[in-house]
């Protein structure tokens, strides 16, 4: 039985690591936890990821009706497995991220549609989480911080925290649990840190045909280059202000730096990089963090576990040390999301994305029957 005012509501989520698509259930009012459900994964195929990476940097005019198709055809075969779900959260796949405009107007693109997804799995669908804050002067990223909020105030956290989330690209939240809300002033700082597992797999699959780098092994075997670390951390983006956000492929400058070492070097290089960008992250918070949690596949990465701990002068855990699943944490966040869009709360803040004031972003699609 759920209480008034819970959802049971399923969250979305495909990654920048083109890893596949994970989604999970919870039980929630928006402001709090009150139960973990089931969890479905289902990975891309080989010639499924070519064809998201060969789209990556797109925006909405170019041709993509193969690549909406695909990301609507596998979340809908993964969101078919929650009968038992009142409403969608569906976050879809970022292809270009440019909220300062860089490139033009700021924009964000995810690709899949929201609409279409309602109409196959006859549910209320939210999605578009991201361009509402955009066009508000925000970042647009990252979102999963107003559920981190929720994490902290349920493991009872009596000390500012931070959740670090390790996949295609790395994003730290500060949290001040003492706070009420998350749109409180001062109760969340959070950025992008930095290219995080997605060079790493970029260089895997293209000289090995690998998808990643299992268990840290090739980097345990390198020497870290640190002329290269030197340079990388000289990038304008550690000189700016947070909170500020990341596309996939901003850092293409490590991945040519690295070009002429070896296999076990360049991967090493590429680790440390992703561990040196958490350590500047980590002392750009507030406060030194109690701890940092640790989410996103990188956390099963012992080489980069390691040198994150020798960066950084924190705790530094799994995300499990605190009772929380790291592969589902943000597929859970657009399902808290989700039910926050539909109540017409907010989804970022400030702190969390540079917008003007508190907004809600997402649009709700429902069946048309
Ligand atoms: N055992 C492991 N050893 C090394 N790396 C791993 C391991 N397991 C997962 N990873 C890395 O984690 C990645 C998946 O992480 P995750 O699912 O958090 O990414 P994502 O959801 O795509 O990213 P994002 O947070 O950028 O949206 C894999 O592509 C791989 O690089
Ligand atoms: C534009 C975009 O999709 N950004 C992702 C990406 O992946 C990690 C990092 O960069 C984060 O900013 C964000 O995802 C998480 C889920 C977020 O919005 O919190």
């Amino acid at each position: 039985m759920l209480k008034d005012q819970e959802v049971r509501v399923v969250g979305a989520m495909s990654g920048t690591s083109l890893d596949g698509v994970d989604a999970a259930e919870i039980v929630t009012d928006g402001h709090t936890i009150s139960r973990f459900g089931d969890v479905a994964f289902l990975p891309y195929t080989d010639d499924q990821r070519g064809v998201l990476r060969a789209a990556l940097g797109q925006w909405h005019d170019g041709d993509l009706g193969e690549v909406s198709e695909l990301i609507e055809t596998v979340h809908a075969q993964v969101l078919s497995q929650f009968p038992q779900a009142d409403l969608i959260g569906f976050h879809g796949q970022t292809l270009a991220h440019d909220p300062q405009g860089l490139l033009g107007e700021p924009r964000t693109h995810q690709a899949g549609d929201g609409a279409v997804l309602a109409e196959v799995l006859g549910k209320p669908v939210v999605w578009d989480f991201r361009s509402a804050d955009v066009q508000m002067g925000g970042e647009g990223a990252p979102l999963a911080p107003f559920y981190h909020f929720a994490l902290a105030k349920k493991m009872k956290a009596d000390a500012p925290i931070a959740i670090l989330n390790l996949g295609g690209v790395g994003n730290l939240t500060w949290i001040d649990p003492s706070l009420p809300h998350p749109e409180s002033d001062r109760a969340l700082l959070a950025f992008d840190t930095g290219p995080a597992n997605a060079p790493i797999n970029d260089l895997m699959q293209a000289r090995l045909g690998q998808a990643y780098d299992m268990d840290g092994t090739l980097a345990a075997k390198g020497d870290v280059d640190q002329g290269i670390i030197d340079a990388f951390l000289q990038h304008p983006y550690f000189f700016r202000m947070p909170p500020k956000s990341l596309d996939r492929d901003a850092f293409s400058a490590l991945s040519d730096a690295v070009a002429d070492l070896s296999n076990a070097d360049a991967v090493a290089t590429l680790t440390m990089a992703c561990a040196a960008s958490v350590g500047q992250a980590v002392r750009a918070c507030p406060t030194p963090p109690a701890s940092v949690y640790v989410t996103g596949g990188g956390r099963r990465n012992p080489t980069l576990m390691r040198m994150i701990a020798q960066c950084c002068d924190v705790p530094i855990a799994p995300i499990e040390d605190a009772g929380f699943d790291g592969d589902m944490l943000e597929a859970q966040a657009f399902a808290f999301l989700a039910v926050r869009v539909a109540k017409g709360l907010p989804t970022s803040a400030p702190g969390t994305t540079g917008v003007k004031a508190a907004i809600g972003g997402g649009t709700i699609s429902r069946p048309s029957s």
